[in-house]
């Protein structure tokens, strides 16, 4: 039978299920739990659907309070269930569907009896009690007082199904291709956007990045065995930024169109914003617009949102020049503002911790260190782990550490100065170029993480930042500079002793060393003023001669204690 055929007689059983729940509920809201997350066929296999679906007991106590109704959702999810594996039978049999993945997600969207989580804007006021709240379909960036906003779910909701439950859900959808929970972010959509329908999500299956274990690295330099790095830099524009862009630009898709006055999504960046913004809009087909401070990022960085037929500004500015005129153009221009002020950007980027604790089997580790510019990555993570820990996935939060550029480290100071004042600084160039901003944003979101985490801000030199990505480089890894940030604070952690031998410690790597090669080339070519560059490689130019060349290999592999006789 045909992928369609099937779809539509699971289909009609479904529907003959659920006009029955209909009846009794009419326009109630539903609140059982659908188990989506367990009806793709990976277990079909070895067990039955319905002894995968087992609810746990919190949930299915829920389900003894409704009956009558609880009888009819079973029903559903086990049509459901019949629905999804009769698409991924015929997959599986090489039977080509003419449905596509959001074809088949809207079908089962279509049957699913939902419970219907919601999510909504509050000022960013910690501790004070407001009734300031906001429909995420606002165009908006502050409060009435300018504080800025969080995104803040409806956690008793979420609560009526315990961390067993969410785990399960998670685990069930992981790097699948089923639209959009394959995608990391969404596979967490619950937690994210719970109420955007599937249809506006503009998703690249982001997310889901790996694990580096950092074996030598660890070992050699650091004396540790559970050291591991946060690849976000293994991602579709090469940086963390594509997790909090998905949410945003799907959103955005989504009020344009319920006929919102959205015309394009414009930006302020150093260089990785911009790209992630582009490559989401233009796969969305929504005009974007980014401001760059000319000369100050990386030609790879520059060259994306060129590609992607984004409108670029080149300014003759600092980043914190550019995020000024972006803030004022949004407020005259039908422009949406795509920088991490927005607190959608951070639902998404919070995805990268939930996923850490995922990896690790629900585990926390002891520490996760982050580099930080504008500051919204930082809070970001603090709301993931936040979100675990008050829905029961884990049961404790991991210590934060910020690692900031010295050159660039207006955190830093604050947090020398004991958290008393912050003052913005004008931030001098640096080579992790995306992290060169001396008036954060997110400041106020920082701290609160940070005294909330036990956290700790440390600060690396540019010679610190490149011999760190260097030596971590030589054990394997690829590092931008922003990583040799994070990587250089853990050095210095680790021997003052902060920082255990034993301790598990997740080092953030925020983009790929690929969109870094000049300053890669400048440091192994020893070209750098004032950084010694120890671990240095260049090559060796040798004439087109055998003799020549066996005496180059003899004296370099003397060098490096490999003799040849
Ligand atoms: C590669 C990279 N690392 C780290 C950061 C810092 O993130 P945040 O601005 O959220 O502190 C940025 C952007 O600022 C970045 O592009
Ligand atoms: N590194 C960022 C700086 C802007 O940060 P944002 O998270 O506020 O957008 C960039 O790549 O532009």
């Amino acid at each position: 039978m045909a992928a369609t055929a099937r779809a539509a007689a699971a289909a009609s059983s479904l529907a003959a299920s659920s006009v029955g729940a209909d009846c009794t509920g009419c326009r109630q809201q539903r609140t059982l739990p659908t188990f989506t997350g367990f009806r793709v066929s990976k277990h079909k296999a070895q067990a039955s659907p319905q002894k995968l679906q087992r609810p746990s007991v919190k949930v299915r106590a829920a389900m003894d309070d409704k009956k009558a109704g609880s009888k009819r959702d079973i029903k559903a999810e086990a049509s459901a269930v019949e629905l999804s594996s009769a698409v991924a039978a015929d997959v599986k049999n090489g039977a080509r569907s003419e449905e596509s993945i959001k074809d088949v997600a809207r079908n089962k969207a279509a049957h699913d009896v939902k419970e219907v989580f919601r999510a909504k804007y509050v000022p960013f006021t910690p501790g004070v009690a407001t009734t300031e709240e906001y429909s995420l379909d606002e165009v908006l960036y502050r409060s009435k007082n300018g504080s800025l906003l969080d995104v803040q779910h409806d956690m008793e909701a979420l609560k009526k199904y315990d961390g067993q439950y969410w785990k399960n859900l998670f685990d069930s959808r992981i790097g699948r291709t089923e639209w959009p929970y394959g995608s990391g972010v969404w596979s967490k959509k619950e937690w994210i956007l719970p109420e955007i329908d599937n249809d506006d999500i503009v998703s690249m299956f982001e997310g889901n990045s790996n694990l580096f274990w950092a074996e030598r690295f660890g070992k050699e330099t650091l004396g540790m065995s559970d050291l591991w790095v946060k690849q976000c830099g293994n991602s579709h524009t090469g940086s963390f930024k594509d997790l909090g862009m998905t949410v945003l630009v799907s959103q955005v898709n989504r009020m344009i169109k319920k006929g919102r006055a959205v015309r394009a999504v414009g930006c302020a960046s150093t260089g990785d914003t911009s790209a992630a913004l582009s490559a989401y809009c233009a796969a969305a087909g929504i005009p974007a617009i980014v401001f760059l401070p000319a000369d100050k990022i990386s030609i790879a960085q520059l060259v994306q949102p060129i590609a992607n037929g984004a409108l670029v500004l080149s300014i003759d500015t600092d980043f914190d020049g550019c995020m000024r005129l972006i803030r004022e153009v949004t407020a005259e221009l039908p422009i949406y503002l795509a920088n991490s002020l927005n607190s959608l950007r951070l639902e998404g980027q919070k995805t990268a911790a939930i996923e850490i604790c995922q990896q690790f089997n629900w585990v926390v580790p002891d520490w996760v260190i982050v580099p930080g510019g504008n500051l919204g990555n930082i809070y970001a993570f603090y709301k993931g782990f936040q979100m675990c820990k008050d829905l029961g996935v884990i049961d404790r939060m991991p210590r934060l550490v910020c690692a900031q550029a010295a050159n660039a480290n207006p955190l830093y100071r604050a947090y020398k100065a004991g958290w008393d004042k912050f003052a913005p600084i004008k931030a001098a160039p640096t080579f992790a170029s995306a992290i060169q901003i001396g008036d954060p944003v997110s400041i106020d979101r920082a701290i609160y993480a940070l005294t909330n985490s036990d956290g700790i801000v440390e600060e690396a030199t540019e010679e610190e930042l490149m011999d760190a990505a260097a030596q971590a480089d030589r054990t394997g890894m690829f590092n931008c500079p922003h990583t040799g940030v994070a990587l250089a604070a853990l050095i210095k952690l680790r021997n003052k002793g902060v920082i255990g031998p034993n301790d598990r410690t997740v080092v953030v790597s925020t983009a790929h060393g690929l969109k870094f090669t000049q300053s890669k080339v400048a440091y192994h070519s020893n070209e750098i003023a004032d950084v010694t560059s120890r671990f240095a490689n260049p090559p060796v130019t040798v004439p087109e001669n055998f003799g020549k060349v066996m005496d180059v290999l003899r004296r370099e592999l003397d060098k490096r204690g490999d003799k040849i006789k």
